[in-house]
């Protein structure tokens, strides 16, 4: 296994320029993205130019394109905003939480014919800073600001990026395609006309 020195990212502009470092190889380390992303330790005057919120559901902000290897961008989670259950198309996810708490709930895939509860395998409070992963082998989840006097916000890479997913009927297993959308890039939000399709919520 290759080695890196491991690096703190002293600010949210340093830890993207590292993860454009580490995401020029073809292999990456999970395990080493993990630790250097819960390693940044939040501030939010170097990300609150990205971070806009929506009263009604959880907002996606690109943050940077990582030289098409990745997604990085910030989820707004309103006080009791949640995601649907759904997949990462095949794509790396981490998630490190950078205000508030986030709940996450894993789930098995449903068996092809789709039909009765889904199975829960485990649920967890993500705390701030901390940096959670998951992939399509470990399984499913749902994300949920359970609070209700809190916002929470948290920074997401997708590796490789992906624009859709499929999303889950807790009840059934049945499952559709969704597009995702972004509610603004590079801190600007995106007109109108594009946010409107299905949601991941
Ligand atoms: N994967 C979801 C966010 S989450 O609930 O992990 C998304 O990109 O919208
Ligand atoms: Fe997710």
């Amino acid at each position: 296994m290759e080695h890196t020195e491991m690096v703190k990212p002293e600010t949210l502009e340093d830890l993207i320029k590292i993860l454009h470092q580490i995401f020029e190889s073809d292999s990456v380390n999970i395990e080493e993205v993990q630790s250097i992303m819960e390693s940044y330790e939040s501030k939010p005057q170097e990300w609150k130019k990205f971070a806009k919120f929506d009263q009604y559901r959880y907002t996606r902000n690109l943050v940077d394109e990582g030289n098409g290897k990745f997604n990085l961008m910030i989820l707004c989670w309103g006080e009791g905003h949640g995601s649907s259950i759904h997949d990462h198309t095949d794509s790396h996810c981490f998630m490190k939480l950078l205000q508030g708490q986030l709940k996450e709930t894993l789930f098995e895939w449903p068996d092809s014919k789709g039909h009765g509860d889904m199975v829960q395998k485990s649920q967890r409070i993500l705390q701030e800073n901390q940096c959670a992963y998951i992939n399509d082998s470990i399984g499913l989840h749902r994300v949920e600001n359970v609070s209700h006097t809190e916002c929470a916000a948290s920074l997401h890479l997708y590796s490789p990026p992906f624009q859709y997913c499929q999303t889950f009927d807790q009840r059934t297993g049945h499952k559709n395609t969704v597009k995702m959308t972004f509610w603004s890039k590079f801190g600007k939000k995106t007109p109108f006309e594009t946010t409107v399709s299905q949601e991941n919520n």
